[in-house]
């Protein structure tokens, strides 16, 4: 299986910019996420000694700004294996039989789904919310579709980052929603 490669730079969106010898290039079409119920990697596989996710009260882990962060900047990559449609169902009838209740896999396009089940980055502990601060977005990066979260907003140090899940396609049971926005929408609804 193939695995993304995180290695992007702060940048503005809708601007074509070259890092290295990669061009990026934000994608116009709106994606499709999907995410399963599957159990995650362990967060200390993930910690690299600086800062580990923090644990939030309704949520499970999370992430938040070690940074300020200005809109529009790219925040992190989403990475993980890449896999195809079989094997993302194979994995998604695993997580139905152990009852799992976090998802980490979001379907790009046909047999492209990058599961953050296994492999992945601090990506894998950003939470839904209703009223996010972050966005994912897809992008062609020298040919290759990759996804980018950005900011959506200015972010202060210690905020949580968040985006929101809801895409065209979704996939597992519907679970309630502890965003805590004003506009929450009560509940994370998947096909
Ligand atoms: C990509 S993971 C995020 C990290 C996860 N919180 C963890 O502990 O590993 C997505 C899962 O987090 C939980 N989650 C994320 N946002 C949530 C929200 N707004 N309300 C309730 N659960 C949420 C759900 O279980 C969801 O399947």
């Amino acid at each position: 299986m193939d695995t993304v490669i995180l290695s992007l730079k702060s940048y503005r969106k809708n601007i074509p910019i070259t890092v290295g010898n990669e061009a990026f290039r934000r994608l116009p079409l709106p994606h499709t996420f999907q995410e399963f119920n599957i159990d995650p990697i362990k967060k200390e596989e993930l910690d690299n000694g600086t800062e580990p996710p923090p644990y939030t009260q309704y949520c499970g882990w999370g992430s938040r700004a070690l940074e300020a962060i200005e809109k529009d900047d790219f925040v992190i990559e989403f990475v993980g294996e890449v896999i195809d449609d079989e094997t993302c169902e194979e994995r998604l009838e695993d997580m139905r039989r152990r009852g799992d209740k976090n998802f980490y896999m979001c379907k790009v396009k046909k047999d492209f789904v990058i599961d953050a089940t296994f492999k992945g980055n601090d990506c894998r502990f950003f939470n839904h919310s209703c009223e996010p601060n972050c966005q994912l977005q897809k992008w062609q990066v020298n040919g290759k579709t990759r996804l980018g979260v950005f900011a959506s907003k200015a972010i202060e140090v210690g905020e949580p980052l968040t985006y929101d899940y809801r895409f065209e396609q979704h996939y597992g049971p519907e679970i309630e929603c502890f965003c805590g926005a004003q506009n929450c929408q009560g509940n994370m609804s998947y096909v």
